[in-house]
Formats: C-alpha cells, sequence, structure tokens
C-alpha cells in the first residue's frame, strides 16, 4: 500500500528528487531520442520523462550529458539517475539496469555512399562482402546485431558518436553506416550531404529466424525500483490516454512506432 512506499522511500533517489523537484537524466545527444538544440535538451525520451516527473512535483529534469557507451556506466556510478536516452531494453542490459516498459518501437537504418557501390541492402550483405565495412557507435546494439549476422570484428569501426559516424561514410573510411531508423533519418538531414544516402530497400536484420525490433525505454539502477514501478505507472497511463503518442509524434514517431502492450519484463527475457 501506500504507507509502504512512503516508509520504502525514505533517502531514495525519489525521495530526493521530490525534495529537490529536480532529477538528474543521462543522455547522449541522439536526435531524436535525447539532445540539445539551440540550447535546450529535448527527444521523446526527454519529453516523456518531462511529463511524468511534472505529475510528481519534480519541476526539473537536468540532462548530464555523455556518450552513449558510458550510459550504463554512468547511471550505475550516480553521475545521474535516470537514463532517458531511448535505450533499446536488452536481456544483457537487463543484468545492469531496470528498464521501465518500452516507450516505442521501431527497425534500423542503413546509410551508404550515393549509388550503393557496393550494393550493400542488408547486415548479411556486409558479413558476405569481404573487406566491406560499417561504422556502429560505441555501445550501440546494432553492433551486436552485426556480429549475430556473421560480421567479421574487423569490418566493425567503433564511432564515439552518430555525426562522426556519417563524416566516416562521407569520407569513404567506411562503406555503410547503421543506426536506429529514426536516428539515421535525423542525423542525415543534419548532415545535408550529396555524397551519401538512406538504403531505401534495407532488409531489416533477423537474428535466428526472428526479426528484430527494438523497444526503447527508460532505464534506472536496480535498488530504485519504487522510482522505476512509479514510472511504470505513469507511462501506463500516458498509453492508455494517448497521451504518449501526442509526445512521441512531433519527433518522427508514427502509430507503428508504439510500443504496443510489450514489457519490459518479457524484453529482458529476450
Ligand atoms: C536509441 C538507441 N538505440 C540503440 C541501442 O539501444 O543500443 C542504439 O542504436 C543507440 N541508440
Amino acid at each position: 500500500g501506500c504507507g509502504q512506499l512512503d516508509l520504502a522511500s525514505s533517502g531514495s533517489t525519489l525521495e530526493k528528487a521530490k525534495e529537490e523537484k529536480k532529477i538528474t537524466v543521462g543522455f547522449a545527444n541522439e536526435k531524436p531520442y535525447a539532445y540539445k538544440e539551440n540550447g535546450k535538451v529535448t527527444g521523446e525520451a526527454v519529453e516523456i520523462a518531462r511529463e511524468i516527473f511534472k505529475k510528481q512535483g519534480i519541476d526539473q529534469v537536468e540532462p548530464v550529458l555523455t556518450d552513449f557507451g558510458s550510459l550504463i556506466p554512468g547511471l550505475k556510478a550516480g553521475r545521474f539517475d535516470v537514463i532517458t536516452a531511448g535505450m533499446y531494453i536488452t536481456p544483457d542490459r537487463c543484468k545492469e539496469v531496470n528498464f521501465a516498459d518500452p516507450e516505442y518501437s521501431i527497425g534500423e537504418g542503413l546509410a551508404v555512399k550515393k549509388g550503393n557501390p557496393k550494393n550493400i541492402k542488408s547486415y548479411e550483405d556486409i558479413a558476405k562482402k569481404k573487406g566491406a565495412t560499417i561504422a556502429v557507435m560505441k555501445g550501440a546494439i546494432e553492433e551486436q546485431y552485426l556480429r549475430d549476422v556473421g560480421v567479421k570484428k574487423d569490418q566493425i569501426k567503433i564511432v564515439p558518436d552518430q555525426p562522426s559516424g556519417i563524416s566516416a561514410l562521407e569520407a569513404g573510411r567506411v562503406d555503410a553506416i547503421t543506426m536506429t531508423g529514426p536516428s539515421l533519418r535525423a542525423v542525415l538531414e543534419s548532415a545535408n550531404s550529396k555524397s551519401i544516402e538512406e538504403v531505401k530497400d534495407f532488409k531489416q536484420p533477423s537474428i535466428k529466424g526472428k526479426d528484430i525490433r527494438g523497444y526503447g525505454a527508460a532505464a534506472f539502477r536496480k535498488d530504485d525500483k519504487e522510482l522505476k514501478d512509479l514510472y511504470d505507472k505513469e507511462l501506463g497511463k500516458l498509453k492508455e490516454s494517448g497521451k504518449l503518442y501526442d509526445i512521441i509524434k512531433p519527433f518522427g514517431f508514427t502509430k507503428d512506432d508504439l510500443p504496443g502492450d510489450h514489457t519490459a519484463e518479457q524484453l529482458c527475457k529476450g
């Protein structure tokens, strides 16, 4: 009941956030999930967090910028209290952090040199073409997807962030770059490059006969269970009322990108 929750929360992250009316969130500057634009941090994950925390009287969501690959270590080290980066729920990450339920679901994207000179239309194509290379952001799940379909380690170039991947592709240091579909479209739009393009007929990766789809969510420290439970409760209300869609729509998400009734618990099992 409520009384029990109050007791359990004394001195906790939630209690502290309520007292200070402020909570810190980690983000990796990846559009459209969580990014800085015109001096303000926004994105689907950040705006969902703002909405949920505001309801608890926590008016201030204070963003802490870090590399995507440092989000989980940073959360665990207490550099911030929540990861709001649209991070996919995966069984491996579930061992490290406590995910809230998903906010959206989407597929991957692939970009190549204009005209697709190496005719790369899938991750499997990269595995098949000796010498073909692809850039992936450090810590991003796409590295695992690529390895799972047989792409060799030395074909994968790790970059610190998405714009660096775009630069590598433009300069011809790699043959392709992959990231989530929404991120790829956003970064291509920002780069506005004449020399590279999205692969429109990209075949989504299929691993062990299963088509891959990413489910992004906020993540909490393992011992902040009450905070996570509260987040899920409020997120559930946003889903039910349709408000979740209103929040993510301006960031380019469609009705097809809604998470449905998938839960973190289920997605953690793989
Ligand atoms: C939103 C996001 N999702 C993927 C992941 O969770 O690893 C990576 O593509 C990095 N960014």
